[in-house]
């Protein structure tokens, strides 16, 4: 038999980690998206996404912060649980937040196994790249896939000074030795965000262990997005990065007029939904 591909086969089992080192040395790109909730995991579970990441920009996307900064583990861990019993065959990414790792080692252990083991997570993610490669190291050596984050990590925003594209110049080195160190340090695979095309491609080419784009060009070997972005239910003007392939607000807001006139106008509800 044939090497199954990582998508468009029958749902027999989970996506492991081993699953995506292997897609990279075939040279298979796989599409990654965020999840929060039941229904869309269940649908990107069905149309065949093998991993998919609850990701800390929940903070923006599902409680309404500005930034990433103030989502707690306490936020996540639920929608983590969500995510996992909606799905059957896809890899399910806990994303750490900010404040949960930084103390060093042993804080990033212990949110790590809470995660797994109070999440139902199939592996976690943190941002940063030399800085953290001692908290990788930890948490993979208690048996924890990790997937890093290098490049624009946005819960350094403050830091950063803004959402800023990183890589141009000098600073490609800075991003390379980032990508080297979490690779080293255990890492399966490594989010490049908003990093310049070329290198990415160079890191891609690198590295063992796959890269996942995000404003990070054509060369990565898979790509993510945040599913309200991807979806078009997020409105106003989003990263240049973004692509939407439906516009969800737009169908939502249509279905919500037409409930409220039927309201209104005593149409809704019919005889057929009424009980007698
Ligand atoms: N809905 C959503 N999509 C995301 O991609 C995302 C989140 N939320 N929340 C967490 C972080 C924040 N991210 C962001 C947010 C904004 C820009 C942005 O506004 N970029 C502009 C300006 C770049 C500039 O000023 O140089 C762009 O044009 O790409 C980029 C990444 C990525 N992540
Ligand atoms: C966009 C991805 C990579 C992320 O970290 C998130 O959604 O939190
Ligand atoms: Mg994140």
């Amino acid at each position: 038999m044939s090497e199954p591909t990582l998508y468009g086969g029958p749902a027999t089992r989970r996506v492991r980690t081993r699953d995506l080192i292997a897609a990279k040395q075939r040279g298979e790109r796989w599409p990654m998206l965020t999840s929060y909730d039941q229904y869309t995991a269940g649908i990107f579970d069905e149309a065949g996404i093998p991993v998919l990441l609850v990701g800390d920009s929940a903070a923006n996307n599902v409680f309404g912060y500005e930034t990433t900064v103030p989502v707690t583990v306490d936020d996540l861990l639920p929608l983590v649980r969500a995510v996992v019993r909606a799905t059957k065959r896809t890899l399910v990414v806990a994303d750490l937040p900010f404040g949960s790792y930084e103390e060093g080692p042993t804080q990033a252990l212990r949110t790590a196994v809470r995660f797994m083991k109070e999440g139902g997570a199939h592996a976690v993610k943190l941002e940063g790249g030399r800085r953290v490669a001692e908290q990788i190291a930890a948490i993979t050596g208690a048996g924890i896939p990790v997937m890093a984050h290098v490049g624009f990590t946005p819960q350094s925003e403050h830091a950063i000074g803004g959402y800023r594209v990183q890589g141009r110049g000098d600073a490609a080195e800075d991003v390379v030795a980032d990508a080297h160190a979490v690779a080293e340090a255990g890492a399966f695979a490594v989010v490049l965000e908003m990093v310049t095309s070329e290198v990415a491609k160079r890191i891609t080419h690198d590295l063992p262990i796959p890269t996942v784009g995000i404003g990070a060009g054509p060369d990565t070997d898979a790509q993510v997005l945040v599913w309200q972005d991807m979806a078009g239910l997020r409105t106003g003007k989003g990263p240049r990065f973004v692509k939407r392939y439906a516009d969800l607000a737009g169908v939502l807001t249509d279905a919500t007029k037409r409930f409220a006139d039927e309201v209104r106008g005593g149409e809704f509800p019919g005889p057929e939904h009424a009980f007698h």
